[in-house]
């Protein structure tokens, strides 16, 4: 059995691994060896099975033990260790959640119900560090990867609306006391049928401008939104906006790159990432053709029609949050041309966003 190391298994996107793991008992099929930065010596946790005491993560030594090492610890992680790792010939495969990696020539992005050719063939080169996308990216092209893959996008233009969950476990915190301290400014009020309208959201908007927590998001998040997220480049862009194109077109592995931009926005959702797209196609479809194309993307597509209904009910974070099912909706022709096309897609984005392409990223190294 494979030795397997896993860094980060106690934070949020490695909570979120650990759970998918024991569901598809991936467990079962390793021999798992959990590591740790500040509880070394402590028991290790039982996800079915014994595995003794946590590690110290920044032990390399332990680390060359393992045939394979899975981290979710972050990139200040990952920058510190990694290097460390490979100088002391270290020769196994990581899996890795944070950023840093990424673009690295001697990396693949794993997404691979999109991109299980461009991981196969890497493992054929010997290539040995294997990413997990930006949450995003990862998103779309479990969306709409089946037009890419029939090579009829041109470019798109992609409008995100990110969870609170994409910035850590104390984002989602800070948005639902965000979220309670705007409740409590006005609860006196909202009792009150008779009470004024614009009373409520003076008070509403004086306790968003002074009260709501902005640790942080550095800005208010309830009962608003902030049109940034990440670094600022010189370009103009933020940081999340320039991995749009990067890292979409080095998960397909294009010859010519397809552009890729947009603004990325965050909002007060808790866990589900949307993002509005503007496609522009190569070729003027029949819909019913576009719709069977994103269909025949992979298994987790959920098709919405583009019907008010249906889209309210099912193409929304209510509905999509916690499941692996990518919607994808609100698919027509828009007034530019009959080459342009919208759809609104939408997923979990701890899901597909971070934990699951790690652990079938693991079972393809295992033979699968
Ligand atoms: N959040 C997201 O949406 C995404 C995150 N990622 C990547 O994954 C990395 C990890 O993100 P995330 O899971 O949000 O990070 P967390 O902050 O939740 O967890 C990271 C580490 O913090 C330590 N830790 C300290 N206190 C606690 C506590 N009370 N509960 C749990 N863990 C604690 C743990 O390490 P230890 O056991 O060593 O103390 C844990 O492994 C990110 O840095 C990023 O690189 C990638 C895609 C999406
Ligand atoms: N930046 C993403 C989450 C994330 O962790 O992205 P990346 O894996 O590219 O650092 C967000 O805030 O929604």
């Amino acid at each position: 059995m494979k030795r397997v190391g896993l860094v980060g298994w106690r934070g949020m996107v490695g909570s979120v691994l650990m759970q998918r793991m024991q569901e598809e008992k991936d467990f079962d099929l390793i021999e798992p060896v959990f590591f740790t930065t500040s509880q070394a010596g402590s028991a290790a946790p039982n996800f079915g099975r014994d595995a003794g005491t946590l590690k110290d993560a920044k032990n390399i030594a332990e680390l060359k033990a393992m045939d394979i090492i899975i981290s979710c610890q972050g990139g200040d992680y990952t920058t510190e260790i990694f290097p460390q790792l490979r100088a002391a010939g270290w020769d196994g495969y990581w899996i890795d959640a944070a950023s840093t990696l990424r673009m690295e020539d001697d990396a693949v992005i794993i997404l691979d119900p999109v991109n299980r050719g461009v991981i196969d063939a890497a493992l054929s080169r010997g290539v040995k560090n294997y990413i997990g996308g930006n949450c995003t990216n990862s998103i779309l092209l479990m969306g709409v990867g089946g037009l890419f893959r029939e090579g009829l996008v041109d470019w798109v233009s992609s409008m995100t609306y990110q969870a609170a969950s994409g910035g850590g476990a104390n984002h989602m915190r800070e948005l639902l006391k965000g979220m309670g301290v705007v409740y409590g400014t006005v609860a006196d009020e909202l009792a009150t049928p008779a009470s004024a309208i614009l009373d409520i959201d003076r008070k509403v908007a004086q306790a968003i401008r002074s009260d709501v927590p902005t640790e942080f998001f550095g800005a208010p998040l309830a009962g608003g939104l902030i049109p940034w997220i990440d670094k600022q480049l010189d370009n103009g862009q933020s940081k999340e906006e320039w991995k749009g194109q990067a890292e979409v077109n080095k998960i397909l592995g294009t010859s010519e790159t397809v552009p890729v931009d947009g603004l990325c926005v965050r909002i007060g959702a808790m866990r589900c990432h949307s993002l509005a797209l503007t496609l522009k196609l190569n070729k003027d479809l029949p819909l019913a053709e576009i719709e069977s194309i994103i269909k025949s993307g992979n298994d987790w597509v959920k098709w919405v029609p583009n019907d008010r209904e249906v889209t309210v009910n099912e193409l929304t974070p209510a509905s999509i949050t916690g499941g692996l099912e990518i919607g994808v909706g609100r698919v027509r022709k828009l007034n530019m041309g009959p080459e342009y096309v919208s759809a609104f897609v939408i997923g979990d984005q701890l899901l597909w966003g971070a934990a699951e392409p790690l652990r079938r990223m693991l079972r393809i190294l295992l033979g699968e």
